[in-house]
């Protein structure tokens, strides 16, 4: 379908309108980056000035940080601190000139905007495939609101099922024994467990100095909160990338428009 698109649309429920409806002069199929792009502005909307805001990481959330460093630039926004949710976002926003802290200083934080690479209908995610997932879990999770983003392509039935990998960070020492024994945990769910391989075939290696270990699953995986209780009681595991109950609103950039789904209601901005 032929969208118009215009940047300059993307800041007011009005644009959106806009967005769903023109008669473009120019038409443009929307790519996946620019629906990422829709979502993440979006988001920023709710960023206020006085904040302390969660960074988060991935090609999505770069557009939300691009932006937010913008805003302050323009002086729009003021008194921000960002909580970065990885060495290569933390990067970023330097670059940005963003104000940076961490969770010892700002052990609440106001809001969050992160991406996602599953989200289901009742906002459960799955995060991790871009190799960030421990230090997003326990910013989100310290976050009064977290706001995640998306292209309508992450959205699921069911996480974790699609034979896409759910990512497992766990400590490097005896990997393969941690790992048999996330496979042999997961075996009634069609599970293989893979080292996440980096550059020149050597482990992947996490901001935390862990690996990951992706479980592909042929099936669902049922009751989510018994499985992923039972992953984070084996010894050697640090983590996993299901984030259950922590999404407060997703904000879905599809060719239609964009749908802002909150946790006990949806609404749809179009
Ligand atoms: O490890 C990466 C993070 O969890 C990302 O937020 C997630 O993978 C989504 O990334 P992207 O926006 O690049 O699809």
């Amino acid at each position: 379908m032929a969208l118009a698109y215009d940047p300059l649309f993307i800041a007011s429920d009005k644009a959106l309108s806009a967005f769903d409806v023109a008669s473009p002069p120019h038409p443009m199929i929307l790519t996946q980056d620019e629906l990422k792009r829709i979502a993440a502005y979006k988001a920023v909307e709710f960023v206020e000035s006085g904040m302390v805001l969660g960074l988060g990481t991935g090609s999505t959330a770069k557009h939300a940080v691009d932006r937010i460093g913008e805003l302050l630039r323009q002086g729009k926004l003021e008194n921000i601190v960002g909580i970065p949710t990885s060495k290569k976002t933390q990067e970023q926003a330097l670059s940005l000139g963003i104000p940076l802290s961490d969770l010892d200083a700002h052990p609440v934080i106001d809001l969050s905007i992160d991406g996602a690479d599953e989200v289901d209908p009742y906002l459960n995610l799955v995060k991790g495939r871009g190799g960030s997932l421990l230090r997003e879990k326990m910013i989100e999770g310290a976050s009064k609101k977290f706001v995640v983003i998306v292209d309508e392509s992450k959205m699921v039935k069911h996480i974790g099922g699609s034979k896409l990998a759910l990512p497992v960070e766990i400590v490097p020492f005896c990997w393969k024994f941690t790992a048999e024994k996330l496979r042999s945990l997961l075996e009634g769910y069609g599970c293989e467990a893979n080292l996440r391989l980096g550059e020149k075939g050597k482990p992947f290696v996490t901001d935390n100095g862990n690996y990951i270990v992706d479980m592909h699953l042929e099936e669902d995986m049922g009751d989510l909160g018994a499985v992923s209780d039972a992953i984070l009681r084996l010894p050697g595991v640090v983590e996993h990338g299901m984030f259950l109950d922590m999404a407060s609103t997703v904000i879905i950039a599809g060719e239609l428009g964009v749908k802002i789904k909150n946790k006990q209601h949806t609404t749809t901005s179009s």
